[in-house]
């Protein structure tokens, strides 16, 4: 047999292998993990990059003035900055190219020849085309000669009327890899604590600049600056400037501002995209985006209008169920709770154990196992014993009541704000379990609509967050584009038919009309597939047929009753979210129904038609109701309300919180 050594296949080389170096054990900070593996985080590209810092700034924005209940103002803007600017931001000189030949985009005399030859022999063809009438394409535009070198750089800047943040955390919640105030158990748009610092990172690696951060809390009489950078290898912030500002405005929220390098031209329509559907899942937000250039031609202005003040309620924190702990996580909730003893522990730390049932559930674990144990002193087989139970027993579901879904309502008027279809039909399931994780899937179906291509077109939202990636692996478009596709089409073809349009016979075609499928997803856990947060997985079968289930009951009748249903709805909604600012409210929505409706009476003269159409509420008691409330400020905007006269097709309720159409 040959030697495999390798000294003799190093072509004779007869030297002294080389001593393999000693193997050093060596340690990573997260921070470094994710400097490495940013595609793990959506920083795959530069133009990649752009649009998931956008889309972390503004949840994060999103998620800060929602948990104050403050109505969300996000403004967002992004500027571009040619080269030279950005080197004199740094303090670099800017210098002209001297040896052309260094420079990847360097095009040699004869390849030019080449290259003009051919432009002049495609005009000639064009020419000759157009003269004889065959239609002529569009001259593709030279080929951009671009070299690795001509990067572009944007500011990206995201301002919010959220709860800002307290002076002594931002060093670390934007200079601390895997630190962040979500963590615990609800439902959130962000978990990971990781967003924006890799937006921090990013710019480190991009553009070498740090993150600059202004907030002030409420009632606060100064705001926090704070400019800092992120030391990778320690995983600590690096603070340039931290101080205390005069606040003579007293407002409160944040400003990040980040410089990365980006790619707009490629990822313009996926940004453009995200915000319109961010729009659809929070109507109750205003959105300001800007993208700003020195090529006037190129900027962008869209506001996404609030068109309701009603708010899905802050998800509460909820406790774990059973069925969806682990060993580590047991092992966790022992170190931290407050409780003695075994049986207050099973009791309090978890959904859905009574005392009784704990007792009955220590009784099952042995001997070993006492209610009056301390938890503290269980060893690790008698927590594998009590995970194993767990993992046998029979609990309980979870209930949904941990969950804050967009809520039909939202759903609707986001699908009808934004799209404006001409119909719209939407479902909200109750709640189911996934793994001890509560979850609700909503869904809507629209038909026609402004900027909506033909055919289906695919809204999906998770935790209400947009996901606009890796779509086709997805359980919404799946279910939507194989399994459900005849029963869509069937749906579609009665709403239609069900609003006796004059377009009767109009036949859904799926690949030239405008079908719009909205499916959201809201969870403790939204169970992601791959590392992007960007799709769930079709082999949950829980959750597949929910999506599956739930499409099929968008039925025609369910939101498209007569108008006292449809009032009756919206009132309840108000209060419900009335109920929710104000919580001493919560238990009284009945009561607030009648004033929330009487505010709406009062305030537009309309008491006689709601009080005719809306169940419990009577003209009488709505004004007494209304006088008490003693409601000062005026809707935004008048209301209308046509329906409520025969023969009329739609109610448009505008402010205070309504845009709805009914078809009867
Ligand atoms: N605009 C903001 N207003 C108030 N607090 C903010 C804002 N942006 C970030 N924070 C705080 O900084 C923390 C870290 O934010 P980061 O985006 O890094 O992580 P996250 O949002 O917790 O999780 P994810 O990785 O999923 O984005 C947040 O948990 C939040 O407490």
């Amino acid at each position: 047999m040959e030697s495999e050594s390798p000294i003799e296949t190093k072509k004779g080389k007869s030297k002294t292998p080389r001593k393999p170096k000693d193997s050093v054990l060596k340690q990573k900070s997260p921070a470094e993990f994710f400097a490495e593996n940013k595609n793990i985080a959506g920083f795959d590209n530069p133009g990649k990059s752009l649009y998931t810092t956008v889309r972390e700034l503004v949840e994060n924005a999103l998620d800060s003035a929602e948990t104050i209940s403050e109505l969300p103002v996000v403004e967002i803007t992004i500027e571009e900055i040619v080269r030279s600017k950005f080197n004199s931001m740094i303090g670099l000189v800017d210098r002209e190219r001297i040896d052309e030949e260094l420079y990847d985009d360097f095009e040699t005399a004869k390849a030019r020849e080449k290259r003009l030859a051919k432009e002049a022999r495609n005009l000639e063809i064009q020419a000759k085309n157009a003269s004889l009438g065959k239609k002529v394409k569009d001259p593709a535009a030279p080929k951009a000669i671009r070299g690795r070198g001509e990067a572009s750089f944007y500011r990206v800047t995201c301002k919010d009327n959220g709860r800002g943040m307290p002076h002594d955390d931002i060093p670390n919640m934007f200079g601390r890899v895997l630190s962040g105030t979500k963590y615990g158990l609800k439902q959130t748009r962000g978990k990971f604590g990781l967003g924006a610092k890799m937006a921090l990172i990013w710019s480190k690696m991009s553009t070498g600049l740090p993150i600059e951060i202004s907030s002030s809390m409420t009632g606060q009489n100064y705001s926090s600056f704070c400019r800092l950078d992120i030391d990778i290898h320690r995983n600590i912030p690096h603070i340039y400037l931290h101080e205390k500002r005069d606040n003579k405005e007293r407002w409160h929220g944040a400003e990040i501002q980040v410089v990365i390098e980006g790619n707009w031209t490629t990822y313009r329509s996926k940004i453009l995209h995200y915000m319109r559907q961010m729009a659809v899942i929070t109507p109750y937000a205003q959105f300001l985006f800007k993208f700003v250039s020195d090529t006037s031609d190129k900027n962008v202005t869209v506001r996404f209008a609030r068109r309701t003040d009603i708010m899905p309620p802050v998800p509460p924190e909820t406790k774990y169920h059973p069925s969806a702990v682990d060993l580590l996580l047991i092992k966790r909730l022992i170190a931290e709770t407050s409780k003695q003893n075994l049986l207050q522990f099973l009791q309090h730390e978890f959904v859905n154990i009574g005392k009784p049932y704990a007792e009955r559930l220590i009784g099952e674990m042995g001997p070993d196992f006492s209610p009056k144990m301390p938890v503290k002193s269980l060893n690790s087989q008698q927590i594998v014993r009590i995970h194993q139970l767990f993992r046998q027993a029979k609990f309980d579901d979870p209930s949904g009541d941990c969950l804050s879904p967009a809520g039909e309502y939202n759903l609707r008027l986001g699908i009808i704000k934004e799209l404006h279809p001409d119909m719209v039909a939407t479902y909200s399931g109750s709640a189911q379990v996934f793994e001890g994780h509560p979850f609700i899937v909503e869904a809507g179906v629209s038909v026609g609509g402004k900027d909506v291509k033909q055919g289906l077109n695919i809204f999906r939202f998770a935790n209400r967050i947009p996901l606009l990636f890796e779509q086709g692996a997805d359980v919404v478009a799946r279910t939507a584009l194989k399994r459900i596709k005849k029963e869509l089409i069937s749906i579609t073809r009665n709403l239609i038919e069900a609003h006796s349009f004059s377009w009767n016979s109009y036949k859904i075609n799926q690949t030239q009309d405008k079908i719009g499928v909205f499916v959201s997803i809201v969870s403790t856990k939204i169970p992601f597939k791959g590392t992007g947060k960007e799709y769930i997985g079709d082999d949950i079968s829980e959750i597949a047929s929910a999506v599956k289930r739930h499409k099929s009951n968008v039925c025609v009748g369910r939101y498209i009753p007569d108008a006292t249903g449809a009032i009756y709805d919206v009132l309840k909604e108000m209060a419900l979210s009335h109920a929710s600012k104000k919580r001493r409210y919560q238990d009284e929505d009945a009561d607030l129904l009648k004033k929330v409706s009487a505010r709406l009476i009062t305030k537009n003269t309309l008491a006689e038609k709601l009080a005719q159409h809306v169940e419990q509420v009577d003209y009488e008691m709505a004004m007494e109701y209304a006088t008490q409330s003693g409601v000062k400020e005026e809707p935004r905007e008048p209301i209308y309300i046509q329906s409520l006269e025969a023969g009329k097709q739609f109610i448009d309720l505008h402010s205070p919180v309504f845009v709805f159409r009914l078809f009867q």
